[in-house]
């Protein structure tokens, strides 16, 4: 497991006589003040911590070895890695800083994005006005745009995964399950990761139910498609407060999917709800490209690029309908 990005530190130590010597080292465990557990997957744990140099706060992802290798989880560690190591010039996406290990653990040093979930501002105020929907939809895309450019499918995109900064601005997060396609930076790099079944055939990732897009159901094929059906529900579910396609069960929501089975509800504004139909198209070949997005009039007067990452995040105001 190759580290990335050794970050160095001056750390007193005794020599073989005992005597005080100062030696440059990698940073590890000990330079840093471990906090509250942020969230947790099923072979990672990611904590608040400290560098007890620089006081910079930091997300620290750690991974324990002997469960991944248990658990054959190996492959995946290794696309989140290359996929955090591709994905390194955006406001919008979780930055890797440099990784280290001990002898149980890997260490993956990343942002720290203090607002939280996108999903938990939005429990807290219900929906969002066309304004916040319009700039978070906005640095959402900016984001997924970059993620496509550098060949990366995320495959889960959700309200979960997009958390925010201490500016409120979006960073998106979790890349353990993306789908890595040929760099078209580095056309040496490695590209797609399709996971075995027992049976030896090949079957991709399968994301949350309520994003999940329908080939993925249907003939298990991701595609840059698959994120934007993903993105469509995400828009939905910012005006009206709920997910598109919502069943008692996983698989009574996956028959809403696969038969395109959702509403609007009444007052749902005409231009989102324009630009949610032509993303929630079962076909993925008819769905909006970004570019389409991106000059769709709901994000009329929208600046996309460096502006909106310069702009202050509006105000969090709920959905009225008119
Ligand atoms: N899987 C990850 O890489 C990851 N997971 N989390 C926490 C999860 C909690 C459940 N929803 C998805 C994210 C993080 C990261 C990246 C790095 C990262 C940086 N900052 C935060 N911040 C949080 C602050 C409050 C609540 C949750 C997360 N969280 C993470």
């Amino acid at each position: 497991w190759k580290e990335r990005g050794a970050a160095l530190t001056v750390r007193k130590e005794l020599d073989a006589s005992g005597k005080p010597v100062l030696r440059t080292v990698k940073k590890g465990v000990q330079d840093f003040s471990f906090g509250r557990i942020l969230g947790e997957g099923s072979y990672s744990s990611v904590y608040l911590a400290t560098d007890r140099q620089s006081l910079k706060e930091y997300a620290i992802k750690v991974l324990e070895k002997r469960h991944i290798i248990k658990e054959k989880k190996v492959k995946y560690v290794n696309i989140e890695k290359n996929t955090l190591n591709r994905l390194t010039e955006h406001p919008g996406i979780v930055r890797l800083y440099y990784t280290f290990q001990d002898e149980n653990s890997l260490y993956y040093v990343l942002d720290l994005c203090s607002g939280g979930e996108l999903l938990g501002i939005l429990k807290r105020t219900g929906t969002f006005d066309v304004e916040c929907t319009r700039f978070y939809g906005a640095q959402i895309l900016d984001a997924i745009r970059y993620m496509h450019s550098r060949g990366v499918i995320h495959r889960d995109l959700k309200p979960e995964n997009v958390l925010l900064d201490d500016n409120m601005h979006v960073k998106i997060t979790d890349f353990g399950t993306a789908k890595l396609l040929p760099d078209p930076k580095d056309p040496d790099s490695g590209g797609g990761n399709a996971t075995m079944q027992g049976d030896g055939r090949s079957a991709s990732f399968v994301g949350t139910a309520e994003y999940v897009s329908p080939e993925l159901l249907m003939d298990k094929s991701a595609s840059k498609a698959s994120d934007l059906w993903a993105f469509g529900c995400i828009i939905y579910q910012l005006l009206a407060g709920r997910p598109p396609f919502k069943g008692g069960s996983e698989y009574l929501t996956f028959q809403k999917i696969v038969n395109l089975e959702y509403e609007f509800p009444p007052g749902f504004p005409p231009a989102a709800r324009d630009l949610v139909e032509r993303c929630l198209v079962l076909e993925p070949a008819r769905r909006l490209t970004i570019e389409h997005i991106m000059n769709h009039e709901f994000f009329d007067s929208q600046p996309f690029g460096r502006d909106l990452w310069r702009t202050k995040a509006p105000r969090l105001r709920p959905y009225v309908p008119p």
